[in-house]
């Protein structure tokens, strides 16, 4: 019997520390209690001296759904939404002295794409599917951008960011959002390969490896999150987010203003 409570669970063997995001009920969904649990078995597996890498995984179908749209939609009534904390999230990820690796075994939509973007390496199985929904849902990719897009080509992310359209996991591997795209019963040998080659390495040297792929530095990413939570807010809390996430709640298609012409 599993506790309701814990949406992300930690295991620890051989040097790798897997954090599970475990909430199937509502797709892996980026609510306050999973992120606030995610941070901590970040810093826990961070202050491990025995942990070399960490994995993030995920139990049921999908990855990660993205914002919590239900916990977005009965914040609503307190005039705020609970945006911040994913740059937290992504900050701690990116800036994590031990490599990260995301397995991939299902869909990723949106904030979850941006768990994977900060990722070090990434390994989904080819019939993954992603998507940028948030124009879909009235707001944009802001929080995500800051790790988003130093993996896309600039074509890719507008093509992505702007349609919202959903692209399967060979696309994700060509265009640099994931490391590697392989078949699904592949995918725990192709994962379980990368952490034998990451847990060689020396960890003081593989820190010092990860702070030259995060230049220019962490003080500007974090500036940056700050202001594109504040813009994701700001998003989230308009009328077309409103919107948005109301007609996800109720599950009919939004209705934008002006109305397209039949
Ligand atoms: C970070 C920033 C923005 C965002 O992240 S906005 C979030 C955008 N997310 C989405 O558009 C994803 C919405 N979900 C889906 O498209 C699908 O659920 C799925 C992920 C493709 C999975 O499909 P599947 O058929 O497996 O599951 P269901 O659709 O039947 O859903 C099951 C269950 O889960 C609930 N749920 C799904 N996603 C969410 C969610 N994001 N939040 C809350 N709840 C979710 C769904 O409602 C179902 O619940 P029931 O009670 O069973 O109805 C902005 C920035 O970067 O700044």
């Amino acid at each position: 019997m599993t506790s309701p409570d814990v949406l992300v669970r930690v295991a620890t063997a051989r040097g790798v520390t897997t954090l599970t995001l475990d909430s199937p009920h509502n797709r892996n969904a980026l609510s306050t209690g999973l992120m606030t649990q995610l941070l901590a078995g970040l810093a826990d597996a961070v202050a491990d001296e025995a942990v070399r890498a960490i994995v993030l995984d995920h139990t049921g179908p999908v990855f990660c759904s993205g914002a919590d749209l239900k916990e977005t939609a009965a914040a609503y009534a307190s005039g705020t939404v609970p945006a911040g904390m994913l740059g937290d999230v992504l900050a701690a990820i990116w800036e994590c002295p031990k490599p990260v690796l995301a397995r991939v075994g299902g869909p990723a939509r949106a904030g979850g794409l941006g768990l994977i973007a900060a990722a070090d390496l990434a390994v989904c199985a080819d019939e993954a599917t992603f998507a940028f929904t948030e124009v879909r849902i009235g707001v944009i990719p802001a929080v995500i951008s800051a790790t988003v897009l130093p993996r896309l080509h600039p074509r890719a992310a507008a093509e992505l960011y702007l349609t919202g359209d959903t692209f399967d996991g060979r696309r994700a591997a060509e265009i640099g959002l994931v490391t590697a795209s392989v078949p699904a019963d592949g995918l725990d040998d192709a994962v379980r390969g990368y952490c034998d080659s990451l847990v060689r390495g020396a960890p003081g040297a593989l820190a010092g490896a990860k702070e030259l792929l995060r230049r220019p530095g962490t003080a500007e990413l974090r500036a940056d999150l700050a202001r594109l939570s504040a813009v994701s807010t700001g998003y989230f809390l308009s009328d077309e987010g409103r919107e948005g996430v109301t007609a996800f709640r109720e599950r009919r298609p939004a209705r934008w203003v002006p109305a397209l012409d039949d």
